[in-house]
């Protein structure tokens, strides 16, 4: 660690000191979150010398093959935080249903958040980076009184803080509290996150295009069309653009907002509603990218302002940089929108 590096902490702290009537409670939150991705982080580095990869045998309500480091990294960030008492409740990819926090320090938090625990956690097996997701609201039910559906079901717009961590060559917590995108690597010889890449702003051109193409065939005309710009000999444009997909959405997401690019996972025939979840998958990346000056759409309109209708509600998702977005978006319009000629 560079000896003039801010800490999390310290950073946290002064941003809370730009508030002074602030409770400090947020703060105490995003305490929480850290620490619960540093041990996780010791975990996941461990896989392959200790029996904590591979399935555990038993499925999510998505019917979805859980892995153990899913249990283990869920039952961690959900201790973490209802240790604190700020939260007063928490949904995530590996619960059936939200979970209400009842001890008094808990039914008097102000916070919800919607975690997907581990995100591309099939990619462990292969030492493959994966990721933590988090998007925190403002509960909307009376503070004292247990937490409800409603609480969760606010559209993307209303987060107040939303992050991940990502567990690759090094491991970085990035977050936003609506102030800008900031990240920090964790040293591991002191076991600290360290401020590295402050104010993150995407290019609003990219180069990289990021799909699964094995699923080419089932996609919607405008992406197909989409697929097909990217791939053309236009020089003078930068084009053809380059194809990375990792198959772990916070690592693709997270280099094309570090380089510029845009990352689809649109419907396709046989998952007519799209594949990632809307409340703990599309909304904080949406938020994030929105803050580091991208775009993010479900081919139509902003992911942010959809209403949600179900805690494990799919959807499409285009997310990067802005130019490619409204490309991608005006393909959309022409080829798979309502008053397309073509439609599949
Ligand atoms: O294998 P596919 O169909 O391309 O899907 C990849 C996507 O699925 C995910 O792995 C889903 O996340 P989980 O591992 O949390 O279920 C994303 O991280 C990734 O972007
Ligand atoms: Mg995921
Ligand atoms: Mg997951």
């Amino acid at each position: 660690m560079a000896e003039n590096m801010k800490t999390l902490g310290e950073f946290i702290v002064e941003k809370q000191l730009d508030f002074p009537d602030a409770s400090g409670s947020l703060s105490q939150l995003l305490g929480a979150i850290r620490l619960a991705a540093k041990v996780v982080n010791r975990e996941i580095n461990k896989a392959g010398l200790v029996d904590i990869i591979g399935s555990a045998g038993q499925e999510n309500v998505q019917g979805e093959q859980q892995q153990k480091l899913d249990i283990y990294a869920n039952d961690k960030f959900k201790a973490a935080m209802e240790a604190r008492g700020e939260v007063c409740g928490v949904a995530s990819e590996e619960e059936d249903d939200f979970v209400a926090f009842n001890n008094t320090q808990s039914k008097n938090g102000k916070y919800i958040v919607l975690m997907d625990p581990l995100d591309g956690s099939s990619n462990i097996d292969v030492n493959v980076s994966v990721g933590t997701i988090f998007s925190i609201y403002k509960r909307v039910s009376p503070v004292g009184s247990e937490v409800t559906e409603a609480d969760f079901l606010q559209p993307g717009r209303k987060q107040i803080a939303a992050g991940y961590v990502i567990y690759g060559s090094s491991t970085m917590l990035v977050y936003s509290t609506g102030n800008g995108v900031h990240g920090f690597t964790l040293d591991p010889s002191i076991g600290v996150f360290c401020l590295s890449h402050q104010d993150m702003k995407i290019p609003t051109d990219g180069k990289i295009y990021s799909i699964n193409e094995g699923n080419y065939i089932k996609f919607p005309e405008g992406v197909k069309r989409y697929i097909k710009f990217c791939q053309q000999e236009a020089p003078e444009q930068g084009r053809p653009y380059t194809s990375r997909y990792i198959g772990s959405l916070v690592s693709d997401f997270h280099r094309n907002l570090l380089k510029g690019g845009i990352f689809i996972y649109p419907t396709t025939a046989s998952a007519p509603k799209g594949k990632l979840r809307l409340l703990y998958e599309c909304n904080p990346m949406a938020f994030l990218m929105e803050q580091a000056g991208g775009k993010a759409s479900d081919g139509f309109s902003s992911i942010l302002d959809i209403k949600p209708s179900e805690l494990h509600q799919r959807t499409s998702f285009f997310v990067g940089s802005t130019n490619m977005v409204n490309t991608a978006e005006a393909m959309m319009a022409d080829f798979s929108g309502p008053d397309a000629e073509t439609n599949l």
